[in-house]
């Protein structure tokens, strides 16, 4: 059974679908990407997955239960980090995750979970006085210290430097060695490609592509390329009848071949068995940023912080 299980969600603000005909599923122990820029619809989409709106259409389950029907079950498996996170700012660290554990039955030791996230010097430390990488591994303690099956993270990294994101990638990736299943909200491709063992590319509220991020990068065509001298005359077709071959040019001595799929295994054994030397080779590869391009006809953009950082 799929821990989320989202089908033909639909919602719609002002006569505008946001979510428009969304169907995915998480499966356990996953993490799961959610990508796009914003506006995308990726917020609602995972706030409607665990309850917190409520779908115009289609339907969701987590762990099997009706997130709205079933809330109080569903939030004791769910830890959620959200993007506009609104905590007491008169509350310590301890405070906050003290009052956080009491909302659920099993729970993990606040004091532990302090050491672990490298909160224990701010322990004492109000919420308004931490700074943003701070901030954001209370917000990831808030979102453990249940227990949870499933982690919903929202736009995580946004607002962090490289360092402080690199850490946060370290900690999900112990959540998952945990068994802990993850929905991660994001604007980084680097972030997804690195985390992510799935991926759904969402935009103006639709699901683009959901694929491994090297299976979108696979989509993608004519942006992987080979290129090198040739010694010798060669016969255009025999390269361009290579599968995954989509255009090769010749120009003198040098030949550029692009299309997708392993291009240079095809390439060098095609100018071997033609018997034409060759030198000079040269690959450029597609990115997920050409995979984003191509699938939804614009660049991800930078991520828009919600929440002073700083
Ligand atoms: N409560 C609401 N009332 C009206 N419109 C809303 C509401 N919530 C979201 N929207 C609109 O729905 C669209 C999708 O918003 P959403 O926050 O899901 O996008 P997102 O992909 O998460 O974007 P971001 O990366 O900026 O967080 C946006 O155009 C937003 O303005």
């Amino acid at each position: 059974m799929a821990v989320v299980e989202i089908d033909h969600l639909t919602k719609v603000y002002r006569g505008r679908a946001v979510v428009d005909d969304v169907s995915l599923a998480v499966e356990s122990g996953e993490i799961f990407g959610l990508l796009g820029r914003n506006g995308a619809g990726k917020s609602t989409t995972v706030e409607a997955a665990i309850g917190l709106r409520e779908p115009d259409g289609g339907r969701v389950r987590v762990f099997g239960l009706d997130p709205r029907r079933e809330r109080a079950r569903v939030q004791q498996a769910v830890g959620v980090q959200l993007q506009a996170t609104h905590l007491h700012m008169s509350l310590t660290v301890t405070e906050l995750i003290r009052m956080y554990r009491s909302f659920y039955h099993d729970g993990l030791d606040p004091g532990e979970l302090i050491e672990r996230l490298g909160l224990g010097t701010v322990r004492d430390s109000r919420y308004d006085q931490l700074s943003g990488g701070e901030g954001q591994r209370l917000s990831i303690a808030l979102a453990l210290v249940g227990r949870p099956r499933l982690a919903v993270l929202d736009e995580l990294t946004t607002g962090l430097d490289s360092v402080a994101r690199r850490s946060m990638w370290s900690l999900i990736e112990e959540m998952r060695a945990d068994g802990i299943t993850i929905v991660l909200v994001s604007h980084f491709m680097e972030e997804v490609e690195r985390l992510c063992d799935r991926v759904a590319v969402l935009d103006a509220g639709k699901v683009v592509a959901l694929d491994t991020p090297a299976g979108l990068v696979r989509q993608v065509s004519g942006v992987g390329g080979v290129s090198f001298r040739a010694h010798a005359p060669l016969d255009p077709s025999v390269l361009a009848g290579l599968p995954g071959v989509e255009d090769v040019l010749i120009d003198g001595d040098q030949v550029r071949v692009s299309g997708r799929g392993d291009l240079v295994t095809q390439v060098t054994t095609t100018l071997v068995r033609h018997a034409v030397p060759a030198t000079d080779f040269r690959t450029t590869t597609a990115t997920l940023d050409d995979a984003f391009l191509q699938l939804t006809g614009h660049e991800l953009g930078e991520p828009e912080p919600t929440r002073d950082l700083s």
